[in-house]
């Protein structure tokens, strides 16, 4: 076993064995500052004193909550050899009397991506650097990711993954704790994966990730958009911010080529995103699927809505999951299938075919792997996840307004057979404004609504349950017959349950893979899924007994 591995299970702490040694005045350039009056080398960087190794540059970064500068101290007894900071973080310093050598730039956050790509040798020139995907997007990266690593391993491929669930650097998975790590962990993933053989790598990429530096100085080869839909707007303020955080990913200093997905006619993020994406990287460089035929109609229409590349056609059930015809207006066609269910899924899975053929892959093969090894057949942990059948109980991580649609839509039973009830919350200190548009979407789409707690951080959960719960009562053309207002999350799980019939669809919304509850800084265990297959198993036996 490698020290890295030896690390354990913690992706904060991987790196790869044989960094770059860095001199502080090259850190300066490459930071816009002047040169230190010292100098010294680096052999890592840190933006976190609690995971700062010896020889490391310490970025003392401005925060929501502190400045990294007041660490500065914890940085230097776990062996700084220096600090990057910026002014304000001087004035810090020199209270703090930490006496290293000091680089100050005028937004260091900025320079830390190209700063550990450098001394982690992540973008190697000689090209021995794994292909690299990327995917944003509100809702589907996971889902998205884990296609093309299955395509790709399918295709021979020894493969990579960072994102929400797990990280894949080897053998090990190692659980995630952001969806895209910060810059430096980034930088030392890919920088492992080369030297571990990884020859292609998939990677989530969140508008937080956009928004704080995280994929700085990463050059993707292929990158793809699944879709824009409210989310994260404690964050981003408006949609349009929104739209152009994620818009940053589609330029040349970020990525070779792109691949959008455009959902319908009144798509305009999707079409937007096109439009911006071949204006920077060039029209031969962009791929546009269309979901449906009557967006490719429109081709010639200028170019906001400019035609799809490839469009979907055929499409038909396949057992829960669909299968399609992708069909490019040069004539290729390949027959794509997945056994994950809901509409998204057709979407996610036509993306991932598409960004892999855009990353070198032959046609003829592609469509050999596809019929023989079934790839977009895999289980995305907490995706749709079958918990159950009679009643159909599914455990899904839809946590905005339109996961939360699609999410009810593909476990409606067929032709109005049985009832759909669902059980949900909101997530506490985020996005509030999201919270009523839920509780009407669960009104308008399930026939019994549970609404419970998800994440309430440090929020009081009883008023984040009465914001949902005051948007379903509220909701124009509500089909539910009853909103509940349970808690805790295993009680109104229980209490689905019991009141679900063998032809009623149980959806558990919100958390998906999750396993811990986040109230008031304690996590509390807690896995949707044990706790739906448990009320199931105890209904059941129930059952038995009564008879
Ligand atoms: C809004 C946000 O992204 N915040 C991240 C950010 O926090 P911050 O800069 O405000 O940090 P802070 O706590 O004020 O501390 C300031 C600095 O001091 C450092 N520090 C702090 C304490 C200490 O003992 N030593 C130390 O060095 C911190 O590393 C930081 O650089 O930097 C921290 C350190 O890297 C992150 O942990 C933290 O993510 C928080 C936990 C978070 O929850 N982020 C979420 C919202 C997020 O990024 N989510 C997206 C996906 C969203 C989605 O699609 O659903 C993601 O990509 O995961
Ligand atoms: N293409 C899609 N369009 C709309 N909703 C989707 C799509 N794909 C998945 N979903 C829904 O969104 C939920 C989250 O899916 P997934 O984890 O793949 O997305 P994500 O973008 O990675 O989300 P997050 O960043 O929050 O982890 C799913 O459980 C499902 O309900």
């Amino acid at each position: 076993m490698d020290a890295t591995a030896q690390q354990g299970h913690d992706a904060q702490t991987m790196r790869p064995a044989r960094p770059r040694p860095l001199s502080l005045t090259e850190v300066a350039r490459l930071a816009g500052a002047a040169a230190p009056a010292r100098t010294v080398d680096v052999t890592g960087i840190s933006l976190d004193s609690r995971q700062l190794r010896r020889g490391d540059l310490y970025a003392a970064l401005p925060g929501a909550r502190a400045h990294g500068a007041q660490f500065a101290p914890q940085a230097e007894r776990a062996g700084a050899a220096a600090v990057l900071t910026d002014a304000e973080g001087v004035g810090l310093l020199e209270r703090t009397g930490v006496d290293l050598p000091v680089v100050v730039a005028p937004d260091p956050r900025r320079s830390v991506g190209t700063i550990a790509a450098r001394v982690y040798g992540s973008h190697p020139e000689d090209g021995t650097a794994p292909v690299l995907l990327a995917v944003t997007g509100t809702n589907g990266k996971t889902t998205t990711t884990y296609f093309t690593n299955s395509l790709l391993r399918a295709l021979g491929r020894t493969t990579g993954l960072i994102g929400t669930i797990e990280i894949l650097a080897g053998e090990q998975a190692i659980p995630s704790r952001l969806t895209t790590p910060e810059a430096p962990h980034v930088h030392a993933l890919l920088a492992l994966m080369r030297e571990r053989g990884i020859t292609a790598a998939s990677m989530e990429v969140s508008s937080h990730a956009l928004e704080f530096s995280r994929v700085d100085g990463v050059r993707f080869d292929v990158a793809g958009f699944t879709n824009l839909t409210q989310d994260h707007l404690d964050l981003h303020g408006s949609m349009e911010e929104y739209f152009s955080v994620k818009a940053r990913l589609f330029t040349p200093g970020r990525t070779g080529r792109a691949v959008v997905v455009l959902q319908d006619e009144d798509d305009v993020w999707g079409a937007r995103m096109a439009a911006h994406a071949r204006a920077q990287l060039g029209a031969d460089r962009v791929d546009t699927i269309a979901l449906r035929g009557d967006v490719a109609e429109d081709r010639d229409a200028g170019p906001e809505r400019h035609g799809a590349d490839w469009t979907l056609t055929a499409l038909t059930r396949r057992g829960i999951g669909h299968s399609f015809t992708l069909v490019h207006r040069d004539g290729r066609s390949l027959r794509v299938s997945t056994g994950l269910p809901g509409d998204f899924n057709v979407a996610n899975a036509a993306l991932a075919v598409v960004m892999v053929l855009a990353s070198g892959t032959d046609v003829g093969q592609l469509q050999r792997v596809l019929d023989e090894q079934d790839p977009l057949t895999t289980d995305v942990p907490g995706r749709m996840q079958l918990i159950g059948t009679e009643p159909t109980a599914v455990v899904d991580f839809a946590h905005n307004p339109d996961a939360l649609r699609r999410a009810l839509a593909a476990v409606e039973p067929p032709e109005e057979q049985g009832r759909v009830i669902v059980v949900f919350g909101a997530t506490g200190e985020r996005d509030r404004t999201k919270r009523p548009i839920m509780g009407a979407v669960a009104a308008r789409h399930a026939d019994v609504v549970i609404v419970t707690d998800d994440d309430p951080h440090d929020e009081e959960p009883a008023g984040i349950r009465e914001e949902v719960a005051a948007g379903a009562r509220a909701a124009d053309g509500a089909r539910a017959e009853e909103v509940l207002v349970l808690a805790p999350r295993a009680v109104a799980i229980r209490a689905a349950v019991a009141m679900a019939g063998p032809g009623d669809s149980v959806l558990v919304a919100g958390r998906g893979h999750e396993t811990v509850q986040e109230i008031r800084g304690v996590d509390h265990p807690l896995d949707d899924r044990e706790e739906l297959r448990a009320a199931l198993a105890d209904a059941r036996q129930g059952r038995r007994e009564d008879r």
